[in-house]
C-alpha cells in the first residue's frame, strides 16, 4: 500500500505551540477549500498553487487512486473539488462534501462518471476538459485502426517468436483503408478529427449516424447521414466515438455486430459501456466481424483473464487515447482554470449547461 499519500499544499503550518494564529494562517483559512482527487499533471498543479486563491489538498498519487473511504473523508466541507474519470460523483460523495461544495471540475471529455441531476440538484457548477484531447485521441483512433486493421501486433509477436518463415503471399493479411467506408457512430468533435486523418489514406466515403444529422460538422468531411442499421451494413471501419448514456448504453451488441461485414473492423475509443462486451467476443470469435480494437473496456482495467484478451482479432489498449504529455497537460490546465473561474463565479472555460 501506498505511503500516506495526502498531501496539503499552500496551507501555512499550523502553530505548534498553541498561540494565536498568524496573520497568513487567518488569511489561508477564509481561502476556498479544495480537494484533487490524484497527482494531475503539472501545469494545472502550477497553476492551483499559482492562484493562491485556494486551500489545497491533493490526493498525492497518480499510480493509485483515492480510496472511496478517504475521499468521503476528504471531501467534507470542499468549496471545490477536482476529479478525474475514476472517481464517480454521486448522491453520497455530494451528501459527503456537504453544502460548501460550489464548484466540480472534471480533468476529462466524458462526464458518465458524474451524477449530473444530483449536482444539478445542489447548484453545483461542473467544468469538463473538451477540446483540447482532440488531436490526441484522432491520432490515437487511427493508430489502433491501422493496429487492428494490418494486425500489427500479432505480426510483431510473430517476428519475435520465431513464426516468421519465407514470405508468404496471404500471411497476416488485414485490410486497406484505401477505397473503403467509415462510418462513425456519434459525430462530434473527435469523430471529425478522425475523419480528417483518415481521408488522406483515400477512404471512398464517410458515414455517420447520431440521435439527429449534423449538418455542420458533416460538411467538413463530407460525410452522409445514414441510419445505425446502414451504418453497421456499410461500414468496412466502424469508429464508436459517441458519449455514454442511458442511450447510448451497450448500443453496439449482437444485433449491430449481426448486421456488419464478415470484413469490417470495429473500433472503439469512446467509453467501455457502449460495447456489450458478450456479444462483441461472439462476434469477433465466430467470424462475424474480421476485428476489433478497444482503448476503453468494462471494467478497467479489464482483468487480464478476459475472454476478449485470448483474441487475435481484438486489440487491447489500457484506456490511453488522451496520453500525450501535451494534451494531459493541457487538460489539467483547463481543469484547473474551470476550477478555479468557478469559485470566483464566473464562467468556467468549459462548463457544463446543467
Ligand atoms: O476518456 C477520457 C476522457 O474522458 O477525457
Amino acid at each position: 500500500m501506498a505511503l500516506h499519500r495526502l498531501q496539503r499544499i499552500a496551507v501555512a503550518p499550523l502553530s505548534v505551540s498553541g498561540g494565536a494564529p498568524t496573520k497568513v494562517q487567518r488569511e489561508m483559512s477564509t481561502l476556498p477549500r479544495v480537494y484533487v482527487t490524484r497527482q494531475i499533471p503539472p501545469e494545472g498543479l502550477r497553476l492551483l498553487h499559482k492562484s493562491g486563491q485556494v486551500q489545497l489538498e491533493l490526493w498525492d498519487s497518480d499510480d493509485v487512486p483515492v480510496p472511496r473511504k478517504e475521499l468521503l473523508q476528504r471531501v467534507k466541507g470542499v468549496d471545490g473539488l477536482l476529479c478525474v474519470l475514476t472517481e464517480k460523483v454521486d448522491a453520497e460523495l455530494l451528501d459527503a462534501a456537504g453544502p460548501n461544495l460550489k464548484v466540480l471540475s472534471t480533468m476529462s471529455v466524458g462526464y458518465d462518471h458524474l451524477n449530473l441531476e444530483e449536482l444539478k440538484k445542489r447548484g453545483i457548477h461542473v467544468g469538463y476538459t473538451p477540446d483540447v484531447l482532440t488531436d490526441a485521441v484522432a491520432e490515437l483512433t487511427v493508430a489502433l485502426l491501422l493496429t487492428t486493421s494490418r494486425r500489427l501486433i500479432e505480426a510483431a509477436h510473430e517476428a519475435k517468436t520465431g513464426g516468421w518463415g519465407t514470405w508468404r503471399t496471404l500471411w497476416l493479411c488485414g485490410y486497406e483503408l484505401a477505397n473503403s467506408t467509415v462510418g462513425i457512430l456519434g459525430l462530434g468533435r473527435i469523430g471529425v478529427a478522425i475523419a480528417e486523418r483518415l481521408a488522406p489514406f483515400k477512404v471512398r466515403k464517410f458515414i455517420y449516424t447520431d440521435v439527429a444529422p449534423r449538418p455542420e460538422l458533416a460538411k467538413a468531411i463530407n460525410a452522409e447521414y445514414v441510419s445505425m442499421d446502414e451504418l453497421a451494413k456499410q461500414s468496412d471501419f466502424l469508429a464508436v466515438c459517441c458519449a455514454l448514456t442511458p442511450e447510448t448504453n451497450k448500443i453496439c451488441d449482437r444485433n449491430l455486430f449481426s448486421k456488419m461485414k464478415k470484413t469490417s473492423i470495429f473500433i472503439n475509443t469512446s467509453r467501455g459501456g457502449v460495447v456489450n462486451q458478450e456479444d462483441l467476443y461472439e462476434a469477433l470469435s465466430t467470424g462475424q466481424i474480421a476485428a476489433a480494437g478497444l482503448d476503453v473496456t468494462v471494467p478497467e482495467p479489464l482483468p487480464t483473464n478476459h475472454p476478449l484478451f485470448t483474441l487475435k482479432n481484438c486489440v487491447i489498449l489500457p484506456h490511453i487515447a488522451s496520453a500525450s504529455y501535451t494534451t494531459r497537460n493541457a487538460m489539467s490546465a483547463l481543469a484547473a482554470n474551470n476550477l478555479l473561474l468557478g469559485l470566483r463565479g464566473e464562467p468556467m472555460i468549459k462548463g457544463l449547461n446543467l
